[in-house]
């Protein structure tokens, strides 16, 4: 048995820990990913402390979802881009570049979304 065939005895544990392993490791070297976790339980504590309806617990839900999953597939990215070479090439710079622009759709539409359903809240006490 090789390395890789290791944990194969039970297919969905293992592969449900590898992908605990590699959510950790993203949260570990990255700072976006901890700049994203920070936000969501910000985001969290404001929707439980304005009581938000299910429907915006919804979006704020994959908000945050969408969120780290394209961080985690932007990380993917980046170090497949590095194990490839570490030297200057155009096309690993457009690969990381595209990958931080879906980030970056998604970033913004998160913050219109946080904006959209929080500023009622926020605006209440004052009308
Ligand atoms: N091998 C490369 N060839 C050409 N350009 C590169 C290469 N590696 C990185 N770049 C460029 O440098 C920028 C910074 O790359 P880097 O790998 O540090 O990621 P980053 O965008 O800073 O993300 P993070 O901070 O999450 O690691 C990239 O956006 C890309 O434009």
């Amino acid at each position: 048995m090789d390395s890789l065939d290791k944990g194969k005895k039970n297919p969905i544990l293992s592969s449900f820990s590898y992908a605990v392993i590699g959510i950790l490791t993203a949260i570990k070297a990255e700072r976006n990913m901890r700049f994203h976790l920070i936000s969501s339980l910000i985001a969290i504590g404001l929707s439980i402390y304005f009581s938000i309806t299910k429907i915006e617990w919804l979006f704020i839900l994959f908000a945050i979802g969408g969120m780290f999953a394209l961080e985690l597939i932007n990380t993917a990215i980046e170090r497949v881009v590095d194990l490839v070479t570490t030297e200057y090439h155009p096309f690993a710079k457009q690969a990381k570049d595209i990958a931080a622009g879906a980030v970056f759709i998604y970033a913004i539409l998160s913050a219109i979304a946080g904006i959209l359903i929080f500023m009622p809240y926020v605006l209440k006490p004052f009308q």
